[in-house]
């Protein structure tokens, strides 16, 4: 790999105060407000450029000669289900994006002001709603979102949108604008809201990453990948890195990267699945783990030795949003091919989006919405966070599909491991190992049956109108492919209950790894337990918390 000629040494002289590894929501926030206090901050990337704005290249022919990509087009958005080559991460067994931005780059930008619930169920203190208030407004106020992204104020093909809506009407769930009302998520519905700004992909890269780029003392190296963190003891001198493999499209970096002497320190944020797998590959995880690592072909010879781990049950608490997915048909929905968009658009909709930035291709593949929300109270007293997300998709052009999460109250929980090649797999798949969350699945479904049979004209594709829920959920797979939502947060959770000594906790309240003085953890992968929504925003407001208890802690305090 490093033999690639874009492949430059790291200059063994420079150090660095922080060095970022991951450039997705976690990583670029806590770049931004780290290098905002003085610090001199590396943001480390293993893939490749991705939006326009950063100097990415891949885009369709109708793009060319713009400064736009794949990336940026919201009608674009659903290409990663079509084409991930160079794009998704190649190294996990669930998808996620391992470009500039992370999933913030491939996401389809859904942007939910968290509910308040979402800290205060699952969140230690110090992070508990009161907590966080004051970083969710600095989010908002750099990202506020929008429900309508076409630059003519319209909302295009909104049939299904609407014939959903009446149904919901009717059984009584209230309009509301979602982010107006976080806490508003019981028979409420809305329409999806977005990150997009002038009808472009907007969110961190656009806010967050611009303002780090234009400090003197903040470097940004993408195609390079953090092997492991070298460490003495707890302490951490610097990272190794090397050019990775999609480094042969650009320049990358390898060798040891160094910290400032004494003061400096790591920030992991390469995601869920990427932070546990760089700290299982530096000596800090679960027993059986480090011992694949250890038997490892290419990292066995040089991992650090068994007297220097530390032991921690990094990839635990594994957890997604339990995804299931039902399908109605309705004769007045209007399906519009977003995947057909990429080689033959409709040349009207490509001119009225490169001119004014509006019409179809301004909309979010593909074509989502409603959103709708209802709790559900358990038989184990628990109540359990819904939220349904519907798009015109499905096995006819007037069908849609309509996605239910559970979020906030899950309680199954899943494991994600290291294998012997170094890739991640997920082994045991977080979704519905508890029987609670599985009734909360069949209530939530049995009751939106009941709503929807009552819109006049409307047929069920799935569950089939005489199959019961319970039957249908029961043959949906309960693994990533058939119930995965590319929601993943967990694996190195956030708590005072110190993993060495049999507690579920990675990281304590500073987010600091348990056993180090100087290696912290800023991702999904801290989130002990589900949200209600999509959680880029929770993310990013949990990184602008990270960053500010990060830099009221002085150094070397363990
Ligand atoms: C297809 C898809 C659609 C989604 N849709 C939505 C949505 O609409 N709304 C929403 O809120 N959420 C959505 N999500 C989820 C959301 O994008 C993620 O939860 C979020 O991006 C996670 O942020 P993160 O900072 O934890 O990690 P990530 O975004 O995964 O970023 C981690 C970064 O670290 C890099 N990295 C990993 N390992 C290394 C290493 N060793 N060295 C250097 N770099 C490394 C990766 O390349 C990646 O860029 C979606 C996710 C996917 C995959």
């Amino acid at each position: 790999q490093d033999a690639n000629p874009n492949c430059t040494a790291v200059d063994s002289d420079k150090t660095y105060d922080y060095v970022i590894i991951g450039s997705g929501p976690g990583g670029m926030v806590t770049a931004d407000r780290l290098s905002e206090a003085g610090h001199s901050v590396l943001l480390i990337e293993k893939g490749p450029l991705s939006s326009g704005r950063w100097n990415g290249t891949m885009k369709p022919t109708w793009l060319e000669g713009t400064n736009l990509t794949r990336f940026d087009v919201p009608g674009l958005f659903n290409q990663i289900w079509a084409d991930s080559s160079g794009v998704a991460c190649e190294d996990l067994d669930v998808m996620a994006g391992c470009v500039l931005g992370g999933g913030a780059a491939v996401n389809s930008a859904l942007w939910w002001k968290p509910h308040p619930r979402d800290w205060d169920l699952n969140f230690p203190e110090g992070w508990k709603n009161k907590d966080m208030q004051t970083h969710v407004d600095k989010v908002w106020q750099r990202i506020p979102g929008t429900y309508i992204p076409s630059r003519d104020g319209k909302l295009y093909l909104q049939q299904g949108f609407e014939t959903l809506s009446k149904g919901l009407e009717a059984a009584g769930f209230k309009y509301v604008v979602p982010n107006d009302h976080p806490d508003q998520k019981n028979h409420t519905y809305g329409h999806s809201t977005f990150f997009l700004e002038n009808a472009e992909r907007h969110g961190p890269l656009a806010t967050y990453l611009v303002s780090a780029a234009k400090r003197e003392k903040f470097s940004l190296w993408t195609n390079t990948n953090a092997r492991r963190l070298v460490r003495t003891g707890g302490h951490v001198t610097g990272v190794e890195l090397q050019c990775a493999k999609q480094g042969s499209i650009g320049p990358g970096y390898s060798g040891v990267v160094k910290l400032t002497p004494g003061t400096g320190r790591v920030i992991v944020s390469a995601g869920t699945m990427g932070s546990a797998k760089l700290l299982m590959r530096s000596g800090i995880g679960p027993e059986d783990s480090l011992n694949i690592v250890k038997n490892s072909e290419i990292d066995g010879p040089t991992m650090i030795s068994s007297d220097q781990w530390i032991k921690l049950p990094v990839g635990y608490n594994l957890n997604d949003h339990v995804g299931t997915d039902i399908q109605i048909a309705h004769p007045d929905v209007v399906f519009y091919d977003f995947y057909g968009a990429w080689d033959n658009p409709i040349p009207a909709d490509v001119d009225s989006y490169l001119k004014n930035r509006s019409g179809m291709l301004a909309q979010v593949a593909p074509n989502l919405g409603p959103m709708f929300w209802q709790t559900i109270e358990g038989s184990d007293g628990i109540v359990r966070h819904i939220q349904w997300q519907a798009r015109v998709e499905g096995r006819t052009n007037t069908s849609m599909t309509i996605t239910q999460y559970i979020g906030t109250g899950t309680t199954s929980r899943g494991r994600m491991n290291i294998l012997g090649n170094l890739n991640t797999r997920v082994q045991t798949p977080p979704y519905l190992r508890d029987a609670g969350d599985k009734e909360a699945v069949i209530q939530g479904i049995d009751y939106i049956r009941g709503v929807f049979s009552k819109i006049q004209n409307l047929t069920w594709i799935a569950p089939r109108e005489n199959q019961t829920t319970s039957a249908f959920v029961n043959l949906i797979p309960a693994t990533p492919g058939s119930r995965g939502s590319n929601h993943w947060t967990g694996s190195c959770t956030i708590g005072t209950d110190d993993g060495r000594a049999g507690g579920k906790a990675v990281v304590d309240l500073d987010t600091k790894v348990y056993g180090t003085d100087n290696v912290f953890v800023v991702d999904a992968s801290i989130f002990p337990g589900m949200i209600t929504g999509n959680p880029t925003a929770a993310i990013i407001a949990v990184a602008e918390r990270a960053s500010e208890r990060i830099l009221a802690l002085k150094a070397g305090t363990s």
